[in-house]
């Protein structure tokens, strides 16, 4: 296999200097802490702007972005190294397709992470979505059935267009956090996972804004309609995920090739009911 070339992450030099201090602050801080690489696995719906996203955090056009289904071939990995550090960012096609999820793709990211580590799942959706739906659900299930529940204590999710003004004069913190609710709902029910669970109640929602049109603060960083810098904000998450003493995902043959990960433990139930009626 072609060894893949890790280019150096010069894509930082393009943010306005506060962003580019805080970002290396960021890389500083994960050092510190004996992590020198990260991988994040960047998955949701077509159109959502996943794409755009992985552009924004490298800061360069890695990765091409259409408002139509990119025939650009994905899973595509995009590596970036800064003083030691190294940045792995995995794209992934849209996984819905005509209604339903699109388990070819899912197959196929799957299995190009063998021998891979998830540090962090980047789920993208969009803001001005006014529903979180079936589909959404549909969309956790399969990413819950593919990785297993653990997956969910190393993810964040992103919400795009973010420069988006609220109908009917809502406040946009009230909006954001209403839609925050509606889509971690979802997720839950989609990935079978209890209200009271520590797994999605801290699963946290960051904002994005891809557009060339973002507005900028007087120090030139991109910021949302309430004052954020959010890419800072976002890398800020991000390694926030990254050190949160839940295990990194590790893609094995056995995950790939074995049963659903969520089963595994049930197929031994039969087997302990077995050996504890022989004893009685
Ligand atoms: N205004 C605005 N447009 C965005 C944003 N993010 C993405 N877009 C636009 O939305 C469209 C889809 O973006 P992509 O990044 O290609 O989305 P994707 O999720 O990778 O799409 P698929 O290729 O279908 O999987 C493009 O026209 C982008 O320019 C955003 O934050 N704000």
């Amino acid at each position: 296999m072609a060894s893949q070339i890790i280019r150096e992450w010069a894509g930082i030099n393009a943010f306005a200097l506060a962003t580019q201090t805080k970002l290396l602050e960021l890389l500083g801080t994960l050092k510190q802490e004996n992590v020198n690489t990260l991988t994040i696995l960047v998955m949701g719906k077509g159109g959502v702007g996943k794409s755009s996203t992985v552009n924004s955090i490298i800061g360069e056009r890695v990765v091409s972005v259409s408002p139509f289904t990119s025939e650009a071939p994905r899973p595509v990995t995009v590596s970036r190294t800064r003083a030691g550090f190294t940045l792995n960012i995995i794209d992934t096609p849209g996984l819905i397709e005509g209604g339903y999820v699109n388990d070819i793709a899912l197959e196929l990211i799957k299995r190009s992470l063998l021998n891979k580590t998830i540090d962090v799942l980047l789920y993208v959706d969009r803001l001005d979505a006014h529903r979180a739906d079936d589909l959404d659900k549909l969309v956790a299930k399969s990413i819950t059935d593919t990785f297993g529940k653990e997956i969910w204590n190393k993810a964040l999710i992103a919400l795009t267009h973010a420069q988006f003004l609220p109908p009917d004069e809502l406040p946009y913190d009230e909006f954001f956090s209403k839609r925050s609710e509606a889509l971690l709902k979802v997720v839950r029910l989609g990935a079978r996972i209890r209200e009271d669970s520590s797994l999605t109640s801290s699963i946290p929602v960051v904002l994005v804004e891809n557009s060339g049109k973002c507005h900028k603060n007087e120090s030139d960083e991109k910021i949302l309609p309430n004052g954020t810098a959010w890419i800072p904000d976002l890398v800020q998450k991000i390694t926030e995920i990254a050190l949160n003493k839940q295990a990194s995902i590790y893609v094995d043959k056995k995950l790939i090739e074995g049963p659903n990960p969520n089963e595994r433990g049930k197929l031994w139930i039969p087997l302990i009911l077995c050996s504890n009626t022989s004893l009685l």
